[in-house]
């Protein structure tokens, strides 16, 4: 049985992308908060490996986590709380590099692997016209630096370089690795 332990309908969808459908969708429940001074890779890392192991399986299931998250230097950007967060954020981002980091875990019985996906993603200099038409459409909501590449923030980005699902939120080279990895067959 593929268990996804992600409530994310990005990461579902990316996953269908490779003709896999979840037998489970299992959301983890965990508390998201930087350690002080904590690196965003090694957040990142930490923060999918508590996603994985919060994720109840049978030694027979094989279970997929991951986590985005944005980063601007050493500081980490999670989920905006609200619309004025998401500006601040829309404004550190703007006209500058940045990194999107996606980690992602695979779990079968007492075996586990992980992969992480770093990309650099450089948005155009945003006005205060551009920021304030973003946050009304309200696709900011529950996206890693408030903002997703595959949504109207597209017009925003002037270059990536890495993997695109990677900042959508699944990197699936990586996944369809680790999955196959774990004994899971996607090219049948
Ligand atoms: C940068 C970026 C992030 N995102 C999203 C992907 C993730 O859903 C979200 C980052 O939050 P996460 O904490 O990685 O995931 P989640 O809380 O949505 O789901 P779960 O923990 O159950 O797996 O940001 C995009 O959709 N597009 C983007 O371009």
């Amino acid at each position: 049985m593929l268990i996804l332990g992600s409530g994310s309908p990005r990461r579902s969808e990316l996953l269908a992308q490779l003709g896999l459908t979840p037998d489970a969708v299992r959301p983890p429940e965990i508390d998201e908060t930087p350690l002080p001074g904590e690196l965003p890779r090694r957040y990142c890392e930490r923060i999918t490996a508590a996603k994985l192991a919060a994720v109840e399986a049978d030694s027979e299931d094989i279970v997929l986590c991951a986590d985005t998250t944005v980063a601007v230097g050493r500081r980490i950007l999670g989920k905006a709380a609200d619309p004025e967060e998401a500006a601040a954020f829309l404004r550190l981002l703007s006209g500058r590099r940045h990194k999107v980091i996606t980690c992602i875990a695979v779990r079968r019985g007492s075996a586990a692997w992980h992969r992480t996906s770093v990309s650099s993603v450089r948005l155009k200099r945003l006005s205060e016209r551009e920021i304030a038409g973003y946050l009304a459409t309200g696709d900011w909501k529950g996206k890693a630096g408030a903002y997703a590449i595959q949504g109207p923030a597209a017009a925003f980005v002037a270059w990536i370089e890495g993997s695109h699902s990677g900042i959508v939120g699944l990197p699936l080279h990586e996944t369809a690795t680790l999955l196959q990895q774990a004994g899971l067959e996607i090219w049948k």
